[in-house]
C-alpha cells in the first residue's frame, strides 16, 4: 500500500507547492495561537484550494470548541480534522458527527503503557497519529520536533490506522520506516529552517529521503 505523507504547519505558497510537488498526500494547516504555524482560516482556505484534488486538507486543533470548529470548516472546508488535545472519546464523536468529516486523533508516546489509551477511541477515530511527549516547558503539543521510541509501534503493523510523526526528518526517516512499516508519517519542524518557517530545499530533500527509504524497501 501506497505511504501517506503529510507535511503539516504549511503558511506559504512555495511550501505548499514543494510538498505538492513533491508528492504529499495530505497538507496540514495548523491552527493553535502558541504556534509559529498558526495560520488564519481565511488564509489556509485560500492554500487549500491549491490542494484541492491534489491532497488531503487537514485541519490540525487543539480542544477546539464548537465556534472555533465551525469558523475553521467554513473557511477552509478541510478533508480531514487532527485533534491534537486532550479530545476525550465522547468529544471526538461528536466533532465527527458535527462536520461530518474524518478525524485523525493524535496521541503523545513515549512509553508501552501510552498505547492503551487508543483502545477506547478505536471505533471513533478514523486514524491516529503518533507523536512524541512535548518537552518540558514546551507550550506546543505537537510540533516540538522530538521524536519517540519507534520501536514501541512495533505491534501496530496491520491493527490500526495512523501516521508516524514527532521529530522526523531526512537523516532519520528511512529508519523509522524500516522500525515500523507505517502507513503515513507526517513531518513539520523537520522541514523547517527556523521554528514555522518551512524550507523548500528541506522539503524536497525530505521526500527524497523517503523515496530512497522506500525503494530499499520494494527491493
Ligand atoms: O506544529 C505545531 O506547531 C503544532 C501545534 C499544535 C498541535 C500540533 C502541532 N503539530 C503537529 O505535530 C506534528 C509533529 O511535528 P514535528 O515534525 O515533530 O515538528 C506535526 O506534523 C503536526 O501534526
Amino acid at each position: 500500500m501506497a505511504l501517506d505523507i503529510k507535511i503539516c504547519g504549511l503558511k506559504t505558497d512555495e511550501a505548499l507547492a514543494a510538498a505538492l510537488a513533491g508528492g504529499a498526500s495530505h497538507v496540514g494547516f495548523i491552527f493553535f495561537q502558541k504556534s509559529p504555524r498558526n495560520i488564519d482560516p481565511i488564509e489556509a482556505g485560500r492554500l487549500r484550494e491549491t490542494a484541492r484534488g491534489r491532497a488531503k486538507a487537514v485541519a490540525v486543533t487543539v480542544d477546539a470548541d464548537d465556534e472555533t470548529l465551525d469558523h475553521i470548516v467554513a473557511s477552509m472546508s478541510p478533508d480531514m480534522l487532527q485533534l491534537h488535545g486532550h479530545e476525550t472519546v465522547e468529544r471526538v464523536a461528536e466533532v465527527k458527527a458535527r462536520y461530518g468529516l474524518p478525524v485523525m486523533k493524535a496521541f503523545a508516546i513515549r512509553e508501552a503503557a501510552d498505547l492503551d489509551a487508543i483502545a477506547p477511541y478505536v471505533s471513533v477515530a478514523d486514524r491516529f497519529l503518533f507523536d512524541a511527549k512535548p518537552p518540558v516547558g514546551s507550550e506546543l503539543p505537537g510540533g516540538n520536533g522530538v521524536s519517540f521510541d519507534w520501536r514501541l509501534l512495533a505491534g501496530l503493523e496491520g491493527q490500526v490506522d495512523y501516521m508516524l510523526s514527532g521529530g522526523l526528518n531526512a537523516a532519520n526517516i528511512g529508519e523509522a520506516l524500516r522500525l515500523t512499516n507505517p502507513p503515513g508519517i507526517d513531518i513539520s519542524s523537520g522541514v523547517e529552517s527556523a521554528p514555522g518557517v518551512k524550507d523548500v530545499a528541506l522539503i524536497d530533500g525530505f521526500f527524497r529521503a523517503v523515496r530512497a527509504a522506500t525503494d530499499n524497501r520494494a527491493a
